[in-house]
C-alpha cells in the first residue's frame, strides 16, 4: 500500500529525513514513532503530497505520490497534527463541505457524511458549531474528514495529541476499529497506544530508521527484555560476584538505595529467566530477599533504548 524508497528531505543544509525506506502492506496498522524533531511530520507530509522530497520516491497503491499525485491522493485520508477546521461551521455542514471538495456529489455526500459521523461518534454533535467543541471532539471531526471519501489508507499525525486519558482511550478504540477496514499509518508519542493497536512499528530518529518490526519482536529483541530487579540483604560484593557467576547473566548493576537493602538490576540474555537460580542461591547462602522481579519490557523501553541521547 505504501512504499518509500530512499526518501530524503533537506531544509537548506539541514537533513530532516534521510534515505528513508519502508513498506506498509494493505490492511496493516503501522505505528510511526520517533522523538520530537525526528522527521515524522516531514515524512507524512511528503507521503500525502504536501511537501516535495529532495530525493527518493514514494508510491501509494502503486501510484507515485509526486508524478501521479492526484491518483495517489485519492487513496489517502490525511489527518494532520493540528487539524485545521472552520470554527464558524457546524459539524455536519463542515463535513458535507469537505466531502464536496473531495469530489463527492448528491446522495454520496449524505451517505458518506452519515457514515463518518457514526464511525467517529459524532452523530449527537452534528449540529454543534465547531468552535464550541472540546479538543477531543475536534480531533474526531478531523478523523471524520479523513474518512469521508472512504480511502483505503489513513495517515494520522499524532491523533491523540493534547487529549486527556479518556479521550485518548476513545480515539484508540476508534483507530482499532478503523484498522479493520483501512490501512493505517499513525504517528504518535503514546507508546502504549501503538502497542495495543499496531501490527508493525517503524521507529525513526534524526530522520533515519532505527527499527522496523512487530511490537512483539521489538520487545523480545531488546536488551531490557531480560532485566531482573533484586532487593537482597548481605555483603554487597559477595552477592554481586555470585550473581555475575550465574549462567545467562550479562551484567549486574547496583542501584542506589537508602533503606538497608541492596538493590541490583541484573541484565540477562534475552529470553532467559534467572529468577529461580537467584532464589536458590540466596537461600543457600541465607541472604534474605525482599523483591525478585522480572522486568516486562514495553515498547517504551524499546523506544528509549533506540533513541536516547545519553
Ligand atoms: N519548514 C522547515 N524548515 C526548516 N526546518 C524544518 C522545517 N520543518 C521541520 N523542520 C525541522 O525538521 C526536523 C524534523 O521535523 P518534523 O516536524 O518532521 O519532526 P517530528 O518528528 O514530526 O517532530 P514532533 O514530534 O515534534 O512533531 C526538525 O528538526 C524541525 O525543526
Amino acid at each position: 500500500m505504501i512504499d518509500l524508497h530512499n526518501l530524503t528531505k533537506r531544509y537548506g543544509r539541514f537533513t530532516a529525513v534521510k534515505d528513508l525506506s519502508f513498506h506498509v502492506g494493505k490492511g496493516q496498522v503501522v505505528g510511526f514513532l520517533g522523538p520530537n524533531g525526528a522527521g515524522k511530520t516531514t515524512t507524512l507530509r511528503m507521503l500525502t503530497g504536501y511537501l516535495p522530497p529532495t530525493s527518493g520516491t514514494a508510491t501509494i497503491a502503486g501510484h507515485d505520490i509526486f508524478k501521479d499525485s492526484i491518483k495517489a491522493r485519492r487513496n489517502i485520508g490525511y489527518m494532520p497534527e493540528n487539524v485545521p477546521l472552520y470554527d464558524d461551521m457546524r459539524v455536519r455542514e463542515y463535513l458535507r463541505f469537505r466531502a464536496q471538495i473531495k469530489g463527492l456529489r448528491g446522495r454520496d455526500v449524505r451517505n458518506h457524511v452519515g457514515e463518518a459521523l457514526e464511525m467517529c461518534g459524532l452523530q449527537h454533535m452534528r449540529r454543534r458549531m465547531i468552535k464550541t467543541l472540546s479538543k477531543g471532539y475536534r480531533q474526531r471531526v478531523g478523523l471524520a474528514d479523513a474518512l469521508i471519501n472512504q480511502p483505503e489508507l489513513l495517515i494520522l499525525d499524532e491523533p491523540t495529541n493534547g487529549l486527556d486519558p479518556n479521550q485518548i482511550r476513545s480515539i484508540r478504540k476508534l483507530i482499532k476499529r478503523l484498522g479493520e477496514k483501512h490501512t493505517v499509518l499513525v504517528s504518535t508519542h503514546i507508546l502504549s497506544e501503538v502497542e495495543m493497536v499496531a501490527d508493525h512499528v517503524v521507529i525513526i530518529d534524526s530522520g533515519q530508521i532505527k527499527a522496523s518490526d512487530t511490537p512483539v519482536n521489538l520487545i523480545k529483541n531488546m536488551r531490557a527484555a531480560g532485566k531482573v530487579s533484586l532487593e537482597i540483604r548481605g555483603d554487597r560484593d559477595t552477592i554481586q560476584a555470585a550473581l555475575e557467576r550465574l549462567e545467562h547473566v550479562k551484567k549486574v548493576i547496583t542501584e542506589p538505595s537508602d533503606d538497608g537493602w541492596i538493590h541490583f538490576s541484573i541484565l540477562c540474555e534475552s529470553g532467559t529467566d534467572t529468577r529461580e537460580r537467584i532464589a536458590e542461591m540466596a537461600s543457600q547462602y541465607g541472604w534474605p530477599i525482599r523483591t525478585l522481579h522480572r522486568h516486562q519490557a514495553t515498547l517504551e523501553d524499546v523506544f528509549v533504548e533506540l533513541t536516547r541521547r545519553d
